[in-house]
């Protein structure tokens, strides 16, 4: 084998062994999470040094070395980051990144429930209530697309948690949370929060906007089409000032970096096990819009490995 051949032969084996090893990663953030250790570092207020989180770990000290590989793993995979502590003669400290806040239990985003998709899929509403937390943070950076409206539906709208913030964020609008009878059957709304358990095949209310958040993934393109005609019949009376409201992922590999796709597709891959569903690219959302005859969509792609669609008649 030349040196060039070489090169190649065992770049292609470390790739391999990553991603037959790469499953250990959700595994060691979930232990990461049954420790506690987020809640430790955002507690001790500080970057905690190692002998500190074995302590509170309540971990005998013979095992400090398996803490310490264990975070040096998770530091590796940007979950917590490595200091040299200042006071505590350079030994090794442990702080949160942007990743590990997010799982901070008494944070308001708080996304450990969506750590239990893979383990857990019974804790199914806990985990899209966890996601929906998310959606103040769309919505504060989209305020022009929600205050022109007076109605909105939100189709498979789950327990209501989405529609909540709506209702908090925007004074006037009255919101709609339609899910299937079973789900909405025993929750009470408020005077601009109703839910109406029915079936979003057959019909929805009458609304400015219907919002579809992370429903059109769980669909084939036959059905996403019959969603998406029953959301146009709910707008009708509005003529042209009604519109859908997507929030959904789009894939777009030439734009996106590196860990974006990989998140998008990874989603894509759980949709279509799960469900017979999938992620699409922009041409494939243009032609469901364009099967349920809608003339007309924008797509804002500035939430994270999220976006939010409008799509007109
Ligand atoms: C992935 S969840 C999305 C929940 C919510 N929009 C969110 O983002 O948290 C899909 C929702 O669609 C609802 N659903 C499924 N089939 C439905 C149907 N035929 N009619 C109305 N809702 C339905 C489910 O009960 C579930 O709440
Ligand atoms: C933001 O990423 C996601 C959005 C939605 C989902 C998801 O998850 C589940 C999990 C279940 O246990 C049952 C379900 O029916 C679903 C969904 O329908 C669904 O869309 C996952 C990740």
């Amino acid at each position: 084998m030349d040196n060039q051949n070489a090169i190649e032969f065992f770049e292609g084996q470390n790739l391999l062994y990553m991603q037959i090893f790469g499953n250990l990663r959700p595994v060691c953030l979930m232990w990461a999470c049954e420790l506690g250790i987020p809640d430790i570092i955002s507690n001790h207020g500080k970057p905690i040094t190692l002998l500190e989180l074995v302590s509170a770990l309540q971990i005998p000290p013979s095992k400090v070395g398996f803490v310490k590989r264990f975070m040096r793993f998770l530091a590796h995979n940007r979950i917590f980051d490595i200091h040299e502590s200042q006071e505590d003669h350079h030994e090794l400290a442990y702080a949160l990144t942007p990743a590990s806040k997010l799982l901070v239990n008494d944070s308001i985003h708080c996304l450990s429930p969506m750590l239990q998709f893979m383990t857990d899929p019974c804790n199914f509403f806990l985990v899209m209530a966890s996601d929906s937390r998310m959606v103040d943070l769309v919505l504060k950076n989209c305020t022009s697309i929600f205050e022109e409206l007076d109605s909105i539906v939100d189709v498979g709208g789950g327990t209501g948690t989405t529609a909540r913030i709506i209702c908090e964020t925007f004074p006037k609008l009255k919101c709609v949370v339609l899910d299937l009878p079973h789900v909405v059957a025993n929750l009470t709304g408020s005077n601009r929060l109703s839910f109406v358990g029915s079936d979003m095949f057959k019909s929805i209310p009458q609304a400015d906007a219907v919002l579809l958040k992370w429903v059109l993934h769980d669909w084939n393109e036959e059905n996403c089409i019959k969603i998406l005609k029953r959301c146009k019949d709910s707008i009708s009376s509005k003529g042209n000032r009604g519109k859908i409201i997507i929030i959904d992922a789009v894939i777009n590999e030439k734009l996106d970096d590196q860990d974006k796709t990989q998140t998008k597709l990874c989603m894509d891959i759980a949709m279509m096990i799960a469900f017979n569903g999938n992620e699409r690219t922009e041409e494939e959302w243009k032609q469901l819009f364009i099967g349920a005859g809608f003339q007309h969509y924008k797509i804002y792609h500035t939430f994270g490995f999220r976006s939010l669609i409008e799509v007109y008649p």
